[in-house]
């Protein structure tokens, strides 16, 4: 009989996190000397803010996440922390989406992205296609089918990153069997993390983002006992 050596996933309680990374100042925001009013708490899940212009007995603002992580955190720790059992999950069978959100300049690029010329500076989107193609090299009684899209979305309107003419803009779909889809929305079938690699970086030299995300879709077909 063959082994399954797919281990059964931690499963979080809930079904959305909320995660919140702080990014270290600038060189920029170095030389200005901005002040710190952030005070995070990784244990709590807790950031503190203090407004710098409020009375001194005006109350600090906190708020609490699923997880924070300030600074000093690595691309590695929150890969390991945030990420790597939701990936566990889709492995699976489960669906599963990393969403990166905030404003201009707070690490959104840098904390999905990374550089990924240095594997401690890879970010969540290659560490998951690492961590996917890794995980089914060892998996010997499942196959699996990984398919990849890239798209945009900016002010509202869906893009196809992987499509030649990314003018186009695509449709939201709702339907009973797949739920929410992209209608048209184009998928190569991947082997390899380089090979999905490969397609994205064709792709960003066509972004001008504001926000986006990857999806994999991994298909169990037969399954050999
Ligand atoms: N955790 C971090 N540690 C070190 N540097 C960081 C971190 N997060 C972000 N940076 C740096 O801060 C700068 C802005 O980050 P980034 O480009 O990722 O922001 P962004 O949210 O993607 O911005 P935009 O929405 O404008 O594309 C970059 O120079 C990036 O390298």
């Amino acid at each position: 009989m063959l082994k399954n050596t797919l281990e059964k996933p931690v499963f979080f309680l809930e079904s959305v996190r909320v995660v919140v990374r702080c990014r270290p100042f600038s060189k920029k925001e170095e030389l200005v000397s901005c002040e710190n009013i952030l005070d995070i708490d990784d244990k709590l899940g807790q950031i503190t803010i203090r407004n710098p212009k409020a009375p001194p007995d005006e109350p600090l603002k906190v708020f609490t996440f699923d997880a924070v992580y300030g600074w000093t955190c690595t691309q590695r720790d929150v890969y390991d922390d945030a990420v790597r059992p939701l990936v566990d999950s889709v492995l699976y069978g489960f669906n599963g989406t990393i969403f990166a959100y905030g404003q201009t300049g707070t690490g959104k690029t840098h904390t999905m992205e990374g550089a990924s010329s240095d594997p401690e500076k890879r970010g969540v989107i290659p560490n998951s296609f690492q961590h996917i193609f890794t995980q089914i090299s060892r998996t010997q009684n499942q196959k699996y089918l990984v398919r990849s899209s890239y798209l945009e979305i900016y002010q509202e309107e869906i893009r196809d990153l992987l499509c030649k003419d990314n003018n186009k803009k695509l449709e939201l779909k709702e339907s009973p069997d797949f739920g929410v889809y992209v209608k048209d929305l184009s998928s190569v079938v991947t082997k390899n993390a380089q090979e999905i690699d490969i397609h994205c970086k064709m792709c960003l030299s066509n972004i001008f983002r504001c926000l986006y995300f990857t999806t994999c879709t991994l298909l169990p077909s037969t399954s050999l006992v």
